[in-house]
């Protein structure tokens, strides 16, 4: 869900500002579905100057499928979970293979998963860890969990995975008094999004300096840039991202794949 502006132009500057203006108007367009008004021009512009960004059209969304090395056992996976209620919510090959990227270049030996559902995106990154590498698998649906398990065996990773049926947040607090923080190089937290904050600072105390907290739905379909849209889940997220902004405890990096993913590093 990206706002578009599509075509090279000439810098603001060297144009005339009433043409510039025009021209803002006239070659912006919003792509997401979801807002509830046709947003057309950009305030970023005013600020950082014009910039092409590109609008993910569900055309160049299957170029981009197409150009993601997805495993038989994911796909097999992802096909399997397509035909059930909630199917919508495991992350898309493209965000899977970023998680697995991140790990890859962190060198990540111990992760942490906060929402499996079937596990699609624990299984990835399961599937890259070192021996001895350990993803600890946070769900509280243990029908979801059943299918998990079954690709964690067949892919022959069930030994690198720990699973913790239960409310998230009672199994990261006790990990916490089990003499855990600091531990953890990678987390990705993909749950409930009014406890994001919450599980963000159990993670943060959990993850090592230096390490990563990746964090999904940042975008929340788009509707978090729109002001009409005020709902609880928007809401949450929204303020969370603007919490993440002020933390002086990581950098940030937000990214628009899929439904919008941000990269924390801690400090
Ligand atoms: C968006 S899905 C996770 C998708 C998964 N990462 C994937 O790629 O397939 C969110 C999951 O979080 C789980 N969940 C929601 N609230 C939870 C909580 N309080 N504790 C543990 N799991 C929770 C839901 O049961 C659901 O399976």
């Amino acid at each position: 869900m990206w706002i578009s502006s599509p075509g090279g132009c000439l810098p603001a500057a060297n144009r005339p500002k009433k043409l510039a203006l025009l021209f803002r108007i006239c070659c912006r367009n919003v792509i997401s579905s979801n807002f509830t008004n046709a947003e057309t021009v950009s305030s970023a512009d005013e600020k950082y100057g014009h910039k092409e960004v590109i609008s993910v059209t569900p055309r160049l969304h299957d170029y981009i499928l197409s150009n993601v090395k997805e495993s038989k056992i994911l796909q097999d996976l992802r096909e399997e979970t397509a035909n059930m209620h909630g199917s919508q919510m495991q992350v898309s090959p493209d965000q899977a293979q970023l998680l697995v990227m991140l790990v890859q270049i962190l060198g990540a030996k111990r992760c942490i998963e906060v929402g499996v559902y079937t596990g699609y995106s624990s299984l990835a990154v399961a599937s890259v860890l070192p021996e001895g590498g350990l993803l600890v698998a946070c769900e509280r649906d243990a029908k979801s969990l059943e299918i998990a398990q079954k690709y964690y065996d067949r892919a022959g990773v069930s030994n690198k995975v720990q699973i913790k049926l239960g409310l998230a947040a009672d199994s990261l607090n006790s990990m916490i008094q089990n003499g855990e923080a600091n531990r953890y190089d990678f987390a990705f937290l993909d749950a409930d999004k009014k406890m994001y904050q919450e599980y963000f600072e159990l993670l943060l105390q959990l993850v090592r300096v230096g390490g990563l907290i990746v964090i999904d739905n940042v975008l929340w379909h788009g509707r978090v840039a729109d002001p009409l849209v005020n709902d609880p889940r928007t809401v949450s997220i929204r303020n969370f991202n603007r919490n993440l902004m002020m933390d002086e405890r990581v950098s940030i990096s937000m990214v628009p794949v899929g439904d919008g993913m941000t990269i924390c590093r801690k400090h």
